[in-house]
Parts: structure tokens; sequence; C-alpha cells
């Protein structure tokens, strides 16, 4: 299995969140006051993601990084190597971002005067309070919400790129570096702008143990939210999250095709 892509993907993961933190920093305020957990875990996360989809498109096409720009895969090849991408990643994912989402939703009362200190100290404090309070599962709440959002948008954030840059590129040639941002950031926006929906449910869903509103299942806290705050719920977040993803996702993108183009 080539491991460069691995690699690859841990270092633009890394540039990619670097260039996110203003925007992770209004979100979260404590989670980034350091950056090491982030980009041990993120970038982790993001290095699975390019490792496995590129692995994946060898297995389906016997095509490597290299080649496919001169014999491009189909459509769906890509699509189902993304979605494999975002199945496996979204278990890795799962921990980490259930401690994001913990650290973020302590901050608000920490802002009121006279409130009682946060729950939670940090990220290690985070992750040790809720193995032992909720289990070792309790670590992964969440993570089927999680997987469904990740599956089908991370196969639909590979198409947006390779599409894209197949459009404005000469038949078997590399990218400009100019295609490659674009693609890349309009990757990031239309993989948000779909997964935000499930993103809100995730969130929901991950907050559950915390604050005693128990869901019977990712449906039933579907239908739940949309009868009590309406169809709007579903979209919280959504400027922020396409704010972010563009920049993010060029600058990873870019460093990606950059790496292995040098490593080649
Ligand atoms: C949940 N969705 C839509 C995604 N994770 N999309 C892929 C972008 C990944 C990138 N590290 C980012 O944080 O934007």
């Amino acid at each position: 299995m080539p491991v460069e892509e691995f690699v690859a993907g841990w270092i633009s993961g890394a540039l990619g969140l670097v260039l996110g933190y203003p925007f992770d920093t209004v979100k979260l305020l404590g989670f980034f006051k350091g950056m090491s957990f982030p980009i041990a875990s993120i970038a982790v996360v993001n290095s699975v993601l390019f490792g496995i989809y590129s692995n994946t498109l060898l297995a389906l096409t016997a095509t490597s990084h290299q080649e496919r720009r001169a014999q491009p895969p189909s459509y769906a090849h890509i699509f189902m190597a993304g979605c494999t991408g975002g199945f496996l990643q979204a278990y890795f994912l799962a921990p980490f971002d259930l401690i994001k989402v913990r650290l973020q939703n302590q901050t608000e009362p920490r802002a009121k005067p006279g409130s009682p200190p946060p729950r939670y100290r940090g990220p290690v404090h985070c992750a040790a309070s809720i193995f032992q309070e909720e289990g070792p599962r309790g670590l992964f709440r969440g993570a089927w919400a999680l997987t469904l959002r990740d599956t089908p948008t991370m196969g639909i954030y590979f198409i947006t790129y390779e599409c894209l840059c197949h459009q404005s590129t000469p038949e078997g040639q590399n990218p400009s570096s100019a295609t490659v941002l674009v693609a890349g950031g309009f990757a990031g926006i239309t993989s948000w702008v779909t997964a935000t929906p499930l993103d809100v449910i995730k969130s929901r869903m991950q907050m559950a143990g915390l604050n005693q509103r128990a869901h019977r299942g990712v449906l039933d806290c579907i239908v739940s939210s949309a009868r009590q705050e309406g169809l709007g719920v579903f979209f919280r977040g959504l400027t922020i999250n396409s704010a972010r993803a563009f920049p993010v996702n060029a600058v990873t993108f870019l460093s990606y095709e950059y790496l292995l183009h040098l490593w080649q």
C-alpha cells in the first residue's frame, strides 16, 4: 500500500488547519488555545482520508496518483473512493470531534459572570472524563451520525475537486496551482454545504450524554429538532462552515498535490 498519500494528507491537513485557525477560534474559543491537539488529531484524520481515498482508487482502477492525469478514473470510481475514505476517517475522527464539540459547548456559560467553572479543563481532561463517566463507548457517541455525514459528502468533495480540475486543464496535463486552489476551495464548500444538516444532528447527539436530552437515534434527533425549531435548524453554521471551507481546502489540496509531485 503506497504511504506517500497518507503522509501528504497529514501535512496538507495540518497546513489547512493552520489556515482555518481564525475561523475555528471564532467557533470554538477554548479548543484552539493550543495547536498541538488539533494538529495531532485533524491532521491524522486528513491523512486517513487522503490515504484511503488514493489507495481505494488504486484498487479500483489500477492507476497510481501520477498515472491518473493521463488515465482519469471515472466519476463513479472517484465517488466510491471518496465515500470509502469518508467512512473510515469518520471512525478516527469520532472521539476527537466529540471532544471538540463538548469543549465548544462549554464556552458560553464560561462567558457569563458568576457562572460555575467549566466542566472540562482541556482536551485530555475532557477525554478522560468522558471515558470515566460514559465508558469507552461514550468516546464514540455520535459516530454513526458522523459516518452518515462524512460518507457521501467526501464522495462529493473529491468529485467536485476532480471535475473542476479536469474541466480547466488540457488533456493529460497537471492542473495549474490556481486551478488546484479554486477546485480545492469549491470542493470544501460543496462538501460542507451538503454536510451541514447532518453536522447539526451529529453535534446534538454528541451533547446528549451531557445534557440528559437523550435521543433514540439519528432519525429521532432529526424529527424532534425539526419539530421544535423548524427546518432552519439544519442550516445552522452554514455561513461560517462555507467561509472556512474555501481557504482551508484550497491550501489542503495545493499542498497535497505539491508534495506528491515532489516525491514522484
Ligand atoms: C464534513 N466535511 C464536509 C468535511 N470534512 N469535508 C472535507 C473537508 C475536510 C477539511 N479538513 C475541512 O475541515 O474542511
